[in-house]
């Protein structure tokens, strides 16, 4: 079996990109960084430091890479068995064109075999929002042939892999936590499904999307906005100071309320889904800036992220949300110069104030009490 995998990141590398290698499938990686790229090429290997109680490092072998913006991806994709992701949602609309322009080659070639498409981003549904932007660049005559042999299978994705640590020279190298979860919608697959360890079927997978989504995204997004406004440089040292804790606690807890209500999840279990989450946060093995976990600032305050969605939730449920109200004023706060949508966010809300800023980047609306609240708890944090 061939795979193509695109974006040889920490998820990628750390990963995705793993699970697939150590299944011992040929692993091909489409990446644009020309260092990463060259590196693989030279070496065909690299290292994975998996951090916890007892520390290990396994070495993920075979795989090579190709730039993701060269033709080897049209004719590789016309060829593998299995395409995963792991580049960030905003990029997914990018690599659209070469996968619509291989799938073209696929068919033209009388290549029947299922091909199976698995986005691996923070989002929910990535995979079916990136069959929307293939199927845009897709000349029509070629629409009945991908539904017919390609499975645009959708899936959650947990662990956390910061970027290895600064003192390392090594571009391939990657520190993992010990903990991951692979779930995809066994529902949605063309063909076997393969086997992969490590890789979940669920036939139920929007429950799990929104239950790591709107609980370790949303307790980690708070962590980090909360650990900036009080002068923390990482989420362990944010997570251990007990004020921020409770309230991202309090968060998890209110976000996982309406999960119970929606998915029928047991109290007790989710209580306990939480509680491991407060650890991994607190993992002394990884160094996780604030700043990684908060980035893109604008993205997790949209509609359907992390914060805003379990918002709307408790509002349709009639629960409470004080705490999730303090993280999302909190990340109104989020400052980065380095961060495109952190300087965005700052602007919008010097141009048109608090209230019309979160109404219009939360898609809700300025007058609501809800708004309100989180915009006096903005104030009250200047
Ligand atoms: N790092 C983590 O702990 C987790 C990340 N994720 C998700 O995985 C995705 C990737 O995150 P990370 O690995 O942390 O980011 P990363 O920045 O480490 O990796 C992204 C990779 O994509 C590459 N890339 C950018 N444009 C590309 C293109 N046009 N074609 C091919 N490759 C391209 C970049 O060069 C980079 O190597 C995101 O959606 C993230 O939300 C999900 C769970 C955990
Ligand atoms: O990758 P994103 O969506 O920017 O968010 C960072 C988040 O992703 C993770 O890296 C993995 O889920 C978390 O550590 C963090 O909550």
């Amino acid at each position: 079996m061939k795979a193509l995998h695109f974006g040889a990141g920490n998820i990628g590398r750390g990963f995705i990109g793993k699970l697939l290698a150590d299944a011992g499938i040929e692993l091909v990686f489409a990446d644009v960084n020309q260092v990463v790229l060259d590196a693989l090429n030279a070496r065909h290997a690299y290292p994975v430091h998996v951090v916890g109680e007892q520390a290990k490092v396994e070495t993920v072998t075979g795989v090579s890479a190709v730039n993701s913006t060269s033709d080897a991806i049209v004719t590789l994709i016309a060829e593998v068995d299995l395409v995963t992701t792991a580049v960030g949602p905003q990029i997914l609309e990018r690599i659209a064109g070469s996968v619509a322009q291989g799938l073209a080659k696929r068919s033209d070639n009388g290549n029947t075999r299922p091909l199976n498409i698995i986005a691996c981003e923070n989002m929910v549904r990535g995979t079916s929002q990136l069959k929307q932007h293939v199927m845009k660049a897709l000349p029509d005559a070629y629409h009945a042939w991908v539904d017919a042999h390609v499975g645009f299978v959708d899936s959650a994705v947990d662990r956390i892999v910061p970027p290895s640590d600064a003192g390392s020279h090594d571009p391939l190298e990657v520190t993992v936590e010990t903990f991951s979860e692979w779930i995809v919608d066994q529902t949605q697959f063309k063909g076997d499904r393969p086997d992969i360890p490590g890789m979940e079927l669920t036939d139920n997978l929007m429950a799990f999307v929104e239950r790591k989504l709107f609980t370790l995204n949303t307790g980690h997004a708070i962590t980090a906005y909360l650990g900036q406004r009080a002068g923390h440089a990482t989420i362990r040292d944010a997570i251990l100071d007990p004020r921020i804790r409770t309230v991202v606690q309090g968060a998890m807890q209110e976000s996982g309320a309406v999960l119970i209500q929606r998915y029928g999840f047991e109290a007790d279990k989710h209580a306990a889904y939480i509680q491991k989450i407060l650890t991994r946060f607190e993992n002394p093995y990884l160094k996780d800036d604030v700043e990684r976990v908060g980035r893109q600032p604008l993205r997790k305050l949209s509609a359907g992220d992390r914060l805003i969605k379990p918002l709307q939730g408790t509002l349709e449920y009639n629960l409470p949300h004080e705490n999730l109200v303090q993280g999302i004023a909190a990340a109104m706060h989020y400052r980065s110069e380095a961060d495109p949508q952190a300087l965005e966010l700052a602007t919008l809300i010097a141009q048109k104030g608090p209230q019309a800023a979160l109404a219009e980047i939360a898609g809700l609306a300025a007058d609501s009490e809800v708004v309100a609240s989180v915009v006096s708890a903005y104030d009250a944090m200047a």
